[in-house]
């Protein structure tokens, strides 16, 4: 394939792409293929059954920043529904997935490519919904049509309350190993729930593995991620030496990851880590990412407990709300790398 080629599966009849658009910058090409994976370097494997201590958690969450868990209790038909009907989705013509395109009156929903980030597009196919069923059934009925929609919308909304009470029992451990009262961070999550978003990635096989990504260099800005990823594999996480390193699939698994948000509320115990999906000339990848959110008001600020022993400078970072946070990114169009958080360091 020629670079000058049109992409058919990423490409919208109004805006067609060539895959020299999807070329990245050569400092962001990837060295490792989708699935070079090394197990000394690998994430921990947590499992929640156990009675597993938080202290490990919270062990692997400073370290890594990124733990798998197993034995999370999701029950598997909840997982095999969604996979099935995401896969579908994607599989649709691409008029119909614009049916469901992000619009002003939706602004979230289905996205080929975002072209509006200029350079280094993502080789991916995107669609975000906000954990709010009425949101959920306005995008499955534009799609499907009203008397279609329900295997979409229910298999979605049961998701996500899944990955809700999964979140909070995550966030409850982390409290506990931190030494906090459980509830120190969910309190602030059931009130607004829609806070919450979720963010399906489908990375279409690209013929130049080598030179494109699916999903830049990020840190994720929200509380806690959860993602679902089929055993494809093409998560890569940045370690503490400013090396990559592959997250090798994990059948009945979820990774989970520490967002911004969570860095700044624990004073840096817990470590928001830089990640990107890297892709493959023969097959397409599902990974389906929960962002958890607290309410838009909830004061970030790190409790007494966890400040540092220096007097001059106990805390790490400048209280805030999510809702500041989240207005900020907003007006950012893309964060490369892990910049969004710097606005609230306190310098030494
Ligand atoms: O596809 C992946 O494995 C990573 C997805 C991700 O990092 C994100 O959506 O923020
Ligand atoms: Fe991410």
């Amino acid at each position: 394939m020629a670079t000058h080629d049109i992409v058919e599966s990423l490409s919208s009849s109004n805006q067609k792409l060539q895959l020299k658009d999807f070329v990245w910058s050569a400092n962001e090409w990837p060295e490792l293929k989708h699935d070079d994976f090394c197990d000394e370097e690998d994430i921990p494997v947590i499992s929640l059954s156990s009675g597993e201590d938080a202290a490990k958690m919270v062990a692997a969450s400073r370290k890594w920043g990124f733990f798998k868990l197993v034995d999370h209790g999701v029950p598997d038909e909840v997982i095999d529904d969604i996979t099935v009907w995401l896969n579908r989705f994607y599989d649709l013509p691409m008029e119909q997935k614009l049916k469901g395109a992000r619009t002003g009156s939706l602004p979230l929903g289905y996205s080929a490519s975002n072209v509006d980030y200029g350079g280094n597009l993502p080789w991916a196919e995107i669609l975000q919904l906000l954990q709010s069923p009425q949101q959920v059934v306005e995008f499955a009925t534009r799609v499907y049509g009203d008397h279609s929609h329900h295997h979409f919308s229910d298999a979605m909304i049961n998701y996500m309350n899944a990955m809700e009470e999964l979140g909070v029992r995550v966030l409850a451990m982390l409290a506990n190993g931190l030494g906090l009262d459980n509830n120190f961070f969910t309190r602030h999550f059931l009130s607004e729930r829609e806070s919450t978003m979720i963010r399906i990635n489908r990375y279409p096989p690209c013929p130049l593995p080598n030179r494109c990504l699916g999903l830049g260099s990020h840190s994720d800005p929200h509380t806690l991620t959860i993602l679902l990823q089929d055993e494809v594999g093409g998560l890569q996480v940045c370690d503490d030496r400013n090396r990559w390193f592959g997250i090798r699939p994990l059948p009945n698994s979820f990774v989970v990851n520490i967002g911004d948000t969570l860095e700044a509320w624990s004073n840096g115990r817990l470590k928001s880590v830089v990640h990107r999906a890297v892709v493959n000339e023969e097959r397409h990848r599902l990974s389906v990412a929960y962002f958890m959110s607290p309410a838009a008001n909830t004061t970030i600020e790190s409790p007494p407990q966890l400040m540092d022993e220096d007097p001059n400078k106990p805390r790490k970072y400048k209280t805030f709300t999510w809702g500041d946070f989240r207005n900020q990114l907003l007006k950012q169009r893309r964060v490369v790398g892990k910049t969004a958080l710097h606005r609230y360091t306190i310098d030494s």
